[in-house]
């Protein structure tokens, strides 16, 4: 026996497109049910517009109409042992269908629900930007590749994104790329290539705004902000990375401010500096620097030329400068490819924290900086609201900065780090962020297999003690079709608990209602279809959804009977399996049984 309910809206009439969402669907809707020879409950929202067509690809060279890529990275463990067979296979096969192994051997030795939902992302730095470093990043689970511009060259950067293009287009990977800004905040200078400097308890050390010639002078550290030396007064406390070290200012000199250590540790290139006073934070005329510095605007440039996926702008005060750079990107870059996420990191985005997150297109807990702005103790509960905040206006939102800081020197993480890792999982952040530990660390690897196993564990364990609150979403859409795509997400997502499915398809062209059904942080995962590589990459920022670069029509049925077909033939689904099935395009939808 099968069932449909069909609700449709048969014309959109103008009148009626500022209702309040919870009046609109009584008026307008029919709601007919019918009876299909199949197991089937269909629920179909007839849109008067045409359906868009599918956008070019980006990589016009890849598409072809009927082939499916998969990510890898959505998903769960990968056995050390798997490693070497899940490198190799990916590409092409006679059926039409690209499929890195990766995803393919987790789908069918364990099923859907396996799958990780938390997204992980990789700083890369020296430890991590050979071709095979890269490709083991991948197969460990990166969905992101972040680039901080605070370090390295162009030419450095440039061959970090062209080997992660290579490795998505040799194995079928769809990592991402963040291209990460300095920023104009006050930074040390790069240490005239040392790697490290040790302060000792006692010292005095010179911090100068002159730029040395040659090699740096002994305890002599350069500043990256003209105004230093006139800002910063007699009995100031200057604070290394947020306190890592930490100085009294004891004479001023011209361009030279002399400091006595008296915290030590170690100094590391361009490590961020800030000035206390009273026990506050000051803030002079480096308040005034602009969010995005000249030498920013030139890495975004390049980051455009580059077709990197994001650009996470460092120090935002306001949403101004987001919207200033999303009109910048949209005129050089072509509309929307590149997504621009606002670090949070001072206590001005705190203050303008809402209008920021609305401006941008997801945003990052940056604890490093933002502990040394705002009193450690306080950072957890500003995580804890920018997480929410992000997950009420639908933008994904990341946590990041010494989730395992030990890690750089040590192969096992502290129970300390371990804890921190799972609440940010539990709190259900789209995703985790290494720093140093994939950068330049010891250990790269060992660090991403713990964000893995932790992940997968804390997420398992929630899932199946049904720990999660339900949390009220607001609602966000503002258009009419917008408040359907929400609201047909919302109870997909309930209906996908409610009755145990194993995942739900969302067809979508320009990723939206994925990003809506992944909202909803559903039991299941989320199988999201979209036709171009570039929507397909940025996808994988987000909770709980495989991104798959499919094409398709507006026609749902043979979308899901080509989806079954090419998932069948690879193992990945099997007859049975319940699926819920969502599309931006005919905004619908449809429960079945794989048949
Ligand atoms: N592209 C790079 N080249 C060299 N070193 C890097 C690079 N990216 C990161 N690192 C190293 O990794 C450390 C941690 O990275 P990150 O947290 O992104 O930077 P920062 O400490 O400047 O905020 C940096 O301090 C730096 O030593
Ligand atoms: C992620 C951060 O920014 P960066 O590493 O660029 O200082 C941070 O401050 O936590
Ligand atoms: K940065
Ligand atoms: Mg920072």
């Amino acid at each position: 026996m099968s069932q449909s309910i069909q609700f449709s809206t048969p014309s959109r009439t103008p009148h009626l497109l500022n209702l309040p969402h919870s009046q609109f669907n009584r008026p307008l809707s029919s709601i007919a049910f019918r009876r299909f020879p199949l197991t089937t409950i269909k629920y179909t929202s007839i849109r008067a517009s045409s359906s868009p067509s599918p956008s070019p690809d980006l990589d016009s060279s890849s598409s072809s109409s009927s082939q499916v890529l998969l990510s890898p990275n959505g998903t769960g463990a990968v056995k050390s042992d798997e490693r070497s067979v899940a490198v190799t296979a990916v590409t092409t096969d006679t059926a039409g269908i690209e499929v890195d192994t990766v995803t393919e051997a987790e789908l069918k030795e364990n099923g859907f629900r396996s799958t990780r939902r938390t997204k992980l992302i990789c700083t890369i730095g020296p430890a991590t930007c050979g071709f095979e470093q890269l490709e083991a990043l991948a197969v460990g689970g990166m969905n992101v590749a972040r680039l901080n511009m605070c370090h390295g060259t162009r030419d450095w950067h440039r061959g970090v994104i062209r080997s992660v293009r290579r490795l998505n287009e040799e194995k079928g990977f769809a990592v991402a790329i963040m291209m990460d800004t300095e920023g104009s905040e006050i930074h040390m200078g790069d240490l005239g290539g040392e790697s490290s400097a040790k302060a000792e308890d006692g010292e005095i050390w010179t911090f100068t705004v002159r730029a040395f010639d040659s090699s740096r002078p002994e305890r002599t550290i350069s500043v990256s902000y003209d105004g230093f030396a006139e800002d910063v007064r007699v009995g100031d406390e200057l604070l290394v990375d947020g306190g890592m070290v930490r100085f009294e200012v004891i004479e001023k000199i011209g361009p030279d401010v002399k400091c006595l250590c008296t915290d030590p540790g170690l100094l590391l290139p361009r490590a961020n500096l800030t000035f206390w006073r009273d026990g506050s934070l000051v803030r002079e005329r480096n308040a005034m620097l602009p969010t995005i510095s000249s030498k920013d605007w030139l890495d975004i440039d390049f980051g455009i030329a580059e077709g990197v996926d994001f650009i996470a702008v460092s120090f935002v005060k306001s949403a101004e400068v987001i919207n200033h750079l999303k009109s910048y990107l949209a005129a050089r870059s072509r509309g929307g490819e590149i997504g621009v996420i606002a670090k949070i990191e001072s206590i001005d985005s705190l203050t303008n924290l809402e209008e920021i997150i609305l401006a941008s297109d997801g945003a990052m807990v940056a604890r490093g900086d933002l502990g040394a702005q705002i009193p450690l103790e306080q950072v957890p509960a500003a995580q804890q609201r920018i997480v929410q905040v992000c997950r009420g206006l639908n933008k994904p939102v990341i946590v990041a900065s010494q989730l395992l800081e030990s890690m750089i020197e040590y192969p096992t993480p502290t129970r300390a780090e371990v804890a921190d890792v799972s609440e940010a999982v539990r709190q259900r952040s789209d995703a985790l962020m290494l720093s140093g530990e994939s950068a330049m660390g010891q250990f790269p690897d060992k660090a991403l297999t713990v964000l893995r196993t932790v992940s997968l564990r804390i997420e398992r364990w929630w899932r199946e003690e049904k720990r999660h609150e339900s949390v009220p979403l607001q609602a966000i859409g503002s258009t009419f079709s917008d408040k359907i795509s929400e609201e047909i997400c919302n109870s997909a997502a309930k209906m996908a608990n409610n009755l145990g499915v194993d995942a739900v398809f969302v067809y979508t062209t320009s990723g939206h209602m994925a990003s809506l059904v992944s909202r909803c942080r559903p039991d299941c995962p989320i199988f999201a279809f979209t036709t171009t590589t570039s929507v397909r990459r940025r996808l994988n920022l987000q909770w709980g959804l495989i991104p798959f670069r499919l094409s398709f029509s507006d026609d749902m049925e043979s979308n899901l009977n080509k989806t079954f077909s090419l998932l069948k033939s690879r193992g990945m689904i099997k007859s049975g399996d319940l699926v819920i099935a969502v599309s931006d395009m005919l905004q619908s939808i449809q429960v079945m049984n794989v048949p």
